[in-house]
């Protein structure tokens, strides 16, 4: 028995891939679509070998509407959609913002026309807690509610932004519309999912994040010098006015995170709210060398690092104020950084290659008898 049909685009992707094995698990059927272009299919494979069921999977082009008319004419029975796919390096959106606003708001303007064609209403955005830039600008917001006034420090951050109001806009006129018609619109609802930042993997060490080329978060960098890869890490500033001068994140387990996607599309589908916003964050901020720390506790030897200059467009604090999240989707993030970094080293230390070799044999058999057990994996 299914609860319902979800699309998920960039379902292949680190967070994207943990949100498909979230749906799964909850009985939906889950279809991705992803142009593999930070990811991999084999990350397919490892949501069925967890969860004993398989998405289906369409390698298409999210800046083509009639990509999506195919998919959506081929599965009528999706009524939600979960947007991930996007491009994300904070960097380089500095240097080629065309292509972000080409993918991340004109791809969702193809997502969004199409699914109206199609009655796709049920929309879960991913956001960031980027969207807030320096909430330290104001007084009396950090840890950060939703209420506090957006104001991205980078192009990624503003095409995010971007796209919550074309949400929002696309949402509200629905809805209006449909009104005036006499019809209810209730049917329309958006969750824009502000995250703070992924940390961790699979507990079973199967499946993880496993970005294509050079890495720029601070955790799989971490990794990368955990197994030898890189030297060592580059700390971007101890200047800032946080205890140890480095910058404070707030740092949430990935299966934590895909959960807050799975209640927030309860959510809309149970309360038809119209447009929300809600943070997705553990309410602790964590600065750059106490992850370090946390991550060489885990690794069991000191990992080496060298401070270097602040890095642009990062902000101090980027601490979550979970509340809104807590009380209405009575969501609330169970594990901890010591799990994050735990889980982060069984992946990494395990699957040195990634996606691109088989996990262990003796991974394979301990997930087998979890299973057998029946004992729950996420
Ligand atoms: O080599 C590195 C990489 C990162 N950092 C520092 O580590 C912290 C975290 O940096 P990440 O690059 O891992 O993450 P960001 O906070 O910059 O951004 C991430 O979290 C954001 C929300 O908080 C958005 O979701 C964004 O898409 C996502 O990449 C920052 O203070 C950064 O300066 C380093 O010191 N050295």
């Amino acid at each position: 028995m299914t609860v319902g049909s979800v699309l998920v685009t960039g379902g292949c992707g680190y967070i994207g891939s943990f949100t498909a094995l979230a749906l799964l698990e909850a009985d939906y059927n889950v279809v991705i679509v992803d142009n593999l272009q930070n990811s991999s299919k084999d990350t397919i494979d490892r949501i069925e070998l967890i969860c004993g069921k398989r998405p289906e999977f369409y390698n298409i082009d999210i800046r083509k509407e009639e990509d999506f008319d195919k998919v959506f004419d081929a599965h009528p029975d999706i009524d939600s959609v979960i947007h991930f796919a996007a491009l994300k390096a904070v960097g380089e959106s500095g240097e080629i913002p065309l292509e972000y606003y080409r993918t991340n708001v004109y791809g969702t303007i193809c997502l969004l026309s199409s699914a109206t064609k199609h009655n796709v209403s049920n929309i879960v955005f991913s956001s960031s807690a980027t969207v807030y830039g320096d909430a330290t600008r104001f007084e009396n917001m950090i840890p950060i509610p939703e209420i506090c006034p957006i104001g991205p420090t980078n192009p990624y951050g503003r095409t995010k932004a971007t796209v919550e109001s074309l949400i929002t806009d696309h949402v509200e006129a629905q809805r209006n519309n449909l009104k005036k018609e006499g019809k209810s619109g209730d049917h329309w609802n958006a969750a824009l999912l502000r995250y703070f930042n992924p940390a961790g993997s699979h507990p079973s060490g199967v499946m993880g994040e496993d970005p294509q080329g050079v890495p720029y978060n601070l955790l799989p960098l971490l990794a990368q010098v955990a197994v030898g890869k890189r030297e060592k890490l580059l700390v971007f500033g101890d200047d800032y006015a946080s205890k140890d001068g480095t910058a404070i994140r707030d740092y949430i387990h990935i299966l934590d995170l895909a959960k807050g996607h799975l209640v927030a599309l309860n959510y809309l589908r149970d309360h038809h709210p119209g447009v929300k916003a809600w943070n997705l964050g553990t309410g602790k901020g964590s600065t750059v060398f106490e992850m370090i720390k946390a991550f060489s506790d885990a690794v069991g030897k000191e990992l080496p690092y060298q401070v270097v200059g602040r890095r642009a467009g990062d902000v101090l604090d980027l601490t979550a104020n979970p509340t809104k999240a807590n009380t209405e989707l009575k969501w609330k993030a169970e594990r901890t950084l010591y799990d994050a970094c735990e889980d982060l080293w069984r992946w990494t230390k395990n699957n040195p290659q990634g996606y691109r070799q088989s996990p262990p044999q003796e991974l394979l058999d301990k997930l087998k008898e979890d299973q057998k057990a029946g004992k729950p994996m996420a």
